[in-house]
């Protein structure tokens, strides 16, 4: 039986993160992985999805542009830019497991299961270790309804052959509202089913309903407070039925959550705690089992499931690891952002003192691009610092980092005029936004 310092179990950003770090201050590590190296993000989640925003951003440079420079709006050709993706996704996990190998970690394929609170077995093999740590992501959960077979998930999507000539979406998450815009900019026509009238539930609603308009003017249809009841297979088609609704469709795709990977680990042998959001865990990190940390999209906390807090956690883990802190993890601002058309961001407080709601589609930097809508909202405190931010704007990915440092390091509309932007940018206007 072979023994390491520490186990990672799961080979994400999160999981590749920690075992890097504590590779690299002399730890004797193992990483464990039953699918994909590299995880989510790169394989079937951020960084692909991105790719197809790429195209989705052309394309509405030019609508917006037409007959101001451009005549002829093209669709996205989807499986030019689906192989164009699988440039980026194909090496992903070769790569990622050829970095661990070559920084001298050790790499096992397999499903790994605790058979004590120190030990698990791989393959026919059993592995010792002083601390592991377990971060196995999230996968798609489907609606538990009749014909849930037939619901294909955002990583189906990702990888399609071919992109149909009429979709529909069940959710109105982050996943349904980058889906749905994807899929609208290749001339699809997309339905979204929402089984209340509260989408991107946690992001400004008043920006949120505006995000949905903008998508209804490009054709996307929503169909808000349909609780979907079955879906059914007829020639070729899929029928979606819900209480006085009935939708046929060419596929359906399941965007209502995501559930954590701990059923196949015989995690109780190894005395941890779950619960339907993943492993509990305690301000470090630490599972019912002290020896046994959780981080990223499995842990089962309040934060926003994305890829730098997964990079977060495992960083400060390895510090609990190593011995350099015994402190709870304190987090710093989480920007969200939806990549939408435009794109829809938020950080910090969502209400404070004082409030600066502003339309900006008329300003130079959104009408030199012809936007339809262009909408920014500052949050502030009784000492006039920048708290919170919403933007909803093709720039809104890049503004919201730019809000996000501002509030950390607490400017106040004085502060923001002493500093020099780059002109004409987002970023100019900084000073007039509040
Ligand atoms: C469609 C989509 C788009 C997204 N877009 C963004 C975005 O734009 N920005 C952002 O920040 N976040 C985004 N996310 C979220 C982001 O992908 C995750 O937050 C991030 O990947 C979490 O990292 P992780 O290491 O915790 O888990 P994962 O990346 O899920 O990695 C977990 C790894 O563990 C492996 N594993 C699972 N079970 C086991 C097991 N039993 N044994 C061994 N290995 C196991 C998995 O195969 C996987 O490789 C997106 C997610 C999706 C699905
Ligand atoms: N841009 C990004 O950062 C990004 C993009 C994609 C995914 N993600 C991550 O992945 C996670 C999962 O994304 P997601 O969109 O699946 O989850 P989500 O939690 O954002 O959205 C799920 C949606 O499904 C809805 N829903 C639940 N039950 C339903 C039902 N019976 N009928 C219809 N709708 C129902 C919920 O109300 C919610 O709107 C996100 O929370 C986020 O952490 C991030």
């Amino acid at each position: 039986m072979e023994k390491f310092d520490s186990i990672i179990i799961g080979a994400g950003p999160g999981g590749l993160a920690a075992a890097y770090k504590l590779k690299s201050s002399g730890q004797k590590v193992a990483v464990i992985e039953n699918n994909l190296w590299g995880g989510t993000c790169p394989n079937r989640g951020c960084d692909p999805k991105k790719v197809f925003i790429a195209g989705v951003e052309a394309r509405d440079k030019v609508l917006q542009l037409q007959n101001k420079g451009f005549s002829d709006v093209p669709y996205l050709n989807w499986k030019e830019i689906e192989e164009f993706k699988e440039t980026f996704t194909d090496p992903v996990s070769r790569g990622s497991r050829g970095g661990i190998v070559k920084a001298g970690i050790m790499a096992i394929d397999g499903q790994p299961k605790f058979v004590s609170e120190n030990e698990l077995t791989v393959n026919g093999e059993n592995y010792q270790a002083d601390h592991f740590i377990i971060a196995t992501g999230q996968r798609p959960s489907y609606l538990d309804i009749p014909g849930k077979n037939l619901l294909l998930s955002s990583t189906d999507f990702l990888s399609l052959n071919k992109m149909p000539e009429d979709i529909t979406i069940i959710g109105a998450g982050y996943i349904a509202f980058e889906l749905a815009t994807i899929a609208n900019a290749t001339g699809a026509k997309v339905h979204v089913v929402h089984h209340n009238d509260h989408p991107l539930k946690g992001f400004n609603e008043k920006y949120a309903l505006e995000l949905v308009k903008q998508l209804e003017n490009k054709g996307v249809d929503f169909n808000f407070n349909i609780d979907t009841k079955s879906i059914e297979a007829k020639d070729g088609k899929y029928i979606i039925k819900a209480d006085d609704f009935e939708l046929t469709t060419d596929l359906v795709f399941g965007a209502t959550g995501r559930i954590p990977n701990v059923d196949a680990l015989d995690i109780e042998k190894a005395n941890v705690k779950v619960d339907r959001h993943g492993v509990i865990v305690n301000g470090k990190l630490q599972s019912s089992n002290d020896k046994i940390f959780a981080i990223g999209d499995v842990v089962s906390t309040k934060q926003p499931k994305l890829t730098p807090v997964a990079g977060f956690e495992a960083n400060y883990v390895d510090d609990v690891i190593l011995g350099k802190t015994s402190d709870d993890i304190e987090f710093p601002l989480i920007p969200t952002t939806v990549y939408g058309s435009p794109k829809l961001a938020e950080v910090g407080a969502k209400d404070g003192a004082k409030v600066v709601d502003q339309d900006v589609t008329s300003w130079f930097t959104y009408h030199r691009t012809n936007e339809p809508k262009a909408e920014i909202r500052i949050v502030l405190n009784n000492e006039d610092q920048i708290i919170g931010a919403t933007v909803l704007s093709s720039e809104a990915d890049s503004l919201i980092n730019l809000l996000t440092m501002a509030i950390k390091d607490k400017m106040t509309h004085e502060d923001v005029t002493k500093q020099i932007m780059a002109y004409p940018t987002d970023a100019s206007d900084l000073e007039y936004l509040f």
